[in-house]
């Protein structure tokens, strides 16, 4: 707590300062989602150009972990990554939590994260967020998940993999977004165009968020 409001809060000023102390110092999370291959990394590296944003994509977390040479998890990351499931979310939200801690920032953009409604819930005491929900076909997903395949080197970036992610996302991600849906806390942006027109949409949203 900063001296002012130490100051304000003892010395009887009233709630309505404490809480205002309280919302201002809280984090900004945003939760990109969107399916497998839908552009979420791209649009992410555009808004950390242009946004004070710390980055935290939880499958590069995962992909970190799992590379590490002590890591007791390794093997099990791979194999849930390889079959386009979701990891135990123990796993996952304990590198998220270290790594947002670690980056000493307030204003996190969370990228492939949560794909389960449990951890979102586990997030709930999150208050001041919304999610960026990158829409996009699956065709589309397909044909781009494909092509990146090609030099990504990754181990789910192949056909058998992306069809067992999609079918994740449907049963078990998606009813994440419609979660956030209900509360009103969804920016939905198309990803049927261009880089460059998906970003201009995709700032047009986060800049009245931010407001
Ligand atoms: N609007 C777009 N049009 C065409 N290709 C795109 C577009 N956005 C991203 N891509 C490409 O599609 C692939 C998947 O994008 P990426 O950002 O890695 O998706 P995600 O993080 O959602 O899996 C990448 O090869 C990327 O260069
Ligand atoms: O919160 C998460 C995020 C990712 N993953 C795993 O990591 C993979 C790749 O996720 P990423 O967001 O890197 O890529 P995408 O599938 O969106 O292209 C997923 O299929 C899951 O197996 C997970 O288990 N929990």
């Amino acid at each position: 707590m900063n001296r002012f409001a130490k100051i304000l809060i003892p010395g009887g000023l009233g709630i309505g300062a404490y809480y205002y102390y309280q919302s201002r110092n809280q984090d900004q999370v945003v939760f990109v989602l969107g399916g497998p291959g839908a552009g979420k990394g791209t649009q992410c590296a555009n808004l950390v150009r242009d946004y004070n944003f710390t980055h935290l994509s939880a499958g590069d977390l995962l992909r970190e972990e799992r590379n590490r040479k002590d890591s007791s998890v390794g093997q099990l990351i791979n194999t849930y990554i390889a079959e386009g499931k979701i990891v135990p979310m123990e796993i996952t939200i304990g590198l998220l939590k270290e790594a947002m801690k670690k980056s000493g920032s307030h204003r996190f953009l969370i990228d492939g994260f949560p794909r389960a409604l449990d951890q979102a819930q586990e997030f709930e005491k999150q208050a001041r967020k919304f999610v960026l929900f990158f829409d996009c076909p699956e065709q589309e997903m397909l044909h781009r998940l494909l092509k990146r395949g090609e030099t990504s080197g990754r181990v789910d970036d192949n056909i058998e993999s992306i069809k067992k992610r999609f079918r994740t996302f449907r049963e078990t991600s998606y009813p994440v977004v419609e979660y956030y849906e209900k509360q009103g806390k969804v920016e939905r942006v198309s990803c049927l165009d261009t880089v460059e027109k998906v970003y201009e949409n995709t700032r047009r949203v986060v800049e009245k968020q931010l407001k």
